[in-house]
């Protein structure tokens, strides 16, 4: 038996996550993963039942749970609160040890939903390697009236651990690792140029370069296909990750891994709750079928993860498409056709093993 411990959150989180576990659901039945769920309250819902974003018993199912499947939190009507829905974020990273935020970007369709000309935006493939539990977020904010001040620190250790996570990523993707910062300014980006420098020794096999993040956002636009790797602080993740969502079409399309050593992973949409559609059944809930695409890889279970993956695409590239990407797909209907996807594929793969079955019973 797998643990999943669900935590749909606020706005069209809930609506995104029921489609991606119900996908999660069909494939178990259909290839007997054993996948268990249990929900729990999370973000702005957490406070209103429980006074607080993340409940002990929240954290508690999360770190017996083999992985946690995220929807999203937030929305304005939390803004009065002693402690926001993302406060809650930031402390389940912390508290899990989710050191690194992996969050790819693929360019499908030949570019088609992409603002950028196809020539442009075409074949691009990028995996953003966020560093999650350092950095300005975790330094101490104060505000003043009249002054405040946001506290950013990074360590050596910090940095090496994610450096490693995205130098064995670009090992079996094209080989390249982009480092971005701002090391004409800051002195934690010249801590980290130093020290990626360093962990690169061990990679000779990986090209490495430096980007400062202001010419990347330009890079990323212009010329997305230079890229394949890239490595940067929190912060920094953060903005350039929404920022590459554009080139794909849609942010509605990208999912995340948050890994950290050893313990249950956490996999979310890198989209927000997007309150002003929450309830009316349009967000594209492709993000959160492919973060749990990507749990499904985590967990090693076989090719389950590619199959999700595939039928998904294939969804997307049938024509059956939210309003985000220009279509007229409800939430739950493009759910719905994600999973005649996999039932199709599952008809098929048991005609084929019947066919194989009948084949040895005639010849063995
Ligand atoms: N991981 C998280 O839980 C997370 C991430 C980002 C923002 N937030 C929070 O979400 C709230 C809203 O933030 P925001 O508006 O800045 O960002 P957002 O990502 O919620 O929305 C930005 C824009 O993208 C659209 N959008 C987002 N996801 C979509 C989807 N799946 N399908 C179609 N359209 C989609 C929205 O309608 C909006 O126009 C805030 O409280 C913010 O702090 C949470
Ligand atoms: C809501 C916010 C705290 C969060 C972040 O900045 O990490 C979000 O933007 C994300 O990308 O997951
Ligand atoms: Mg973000």
């Amino acid at each position: 038996m797998i643990h999943i411990a669900v935590l749909p959150g606020d706005g069209i989180g809930p609506e995104v996550t029921r489609e991606a576990v119900a996908c999660l659901d069909l494939l178990s039945a259909e290839r007997g993963l054993g996948l268990r769920f249990t929900e729990h309250d999370f973000g702005g819902v957490a406070i209103d039942r429980h006074g607080e974003p993340l409940p002990p018993s929240t954290l508690a199912a999360c770190k017996k749970a083999d992985a946690i499947l995220l929807g999203a939190v937030g929305g304005d009507r939390w803004n009065g609160c002693a402690e926001r829905p993302e406060a809650g974020l930031l402390k389940i990273r912390q508290e899990l040890g989710l050191y690194a935020n992996l969050r790819p970007v693929e360019v499908l369709q030949g570019g088609q939903w992409s603002p950028l000309r196809s020539e442009v935006a075409s074949g691009s493939d990028i995996l953003v390697v966020r560093e999650l539990t350092g950095g300005i977020y975790y330094g101490e904010h104060r505000l003043g009236e009249d002054q405040a001040s946001d506290l950013c620190t990074y360590t050596r250790e910090q940095i090496e651990r994610v450096a490693h996570v995205a130098f064995r990523a670009a090992r079996s993707r094209k080989g390249k690792v982009t480092q971005v910062d701002k090391a004409n300014v800051l002195a934690t980006s010249r801590l980290w140029r130093s020290t990626v420098d360093e962990i690169a020794k061990a990679y000779p096999d990986v090209a490495l370069d430096h980007l400062y993040v202001d010419a990347c956002a330009m890079a990323v636009i212009t010329e997305p296909r230079r890229f394949d790797v890239i490595l940067t602080e929190n912060l920094f993740g953060d903005i350039l990750s929404d920022l590459l969502s554009v080139i794909g079409g849609s942010i509605g399309l990208l999912g995340s891994a948050s890994l950290g050593s050893g313990g249950p992973g956490l996999f979310e949409p890198i989209h927000g709750s997007a309150p002003q559609i929450g309830g009316l059944d349009i967000a594209n809930p492709s993000g959160a079928i492919a973060s749990a695409a990507m749990m499904l890889d985590e967990l090693s279970l076989g090719d389950a993860g590619a199959v999700l993956r595939e039928a998904l695409e294939a969804t997307l590239l049938s024509g059956c498409r939210t309003p985000d990407l220009g279509g007229d797909a409800s939430t739950s209907g493009f759910g719905a056709a994600v999973r005649d996807r996999l039932e199709v594929r599952s008809r098929r793969d048991s005609g084929l093993r019947h066919l194989f079955m009948t084949n040895r019973g005639c010849c063995g």
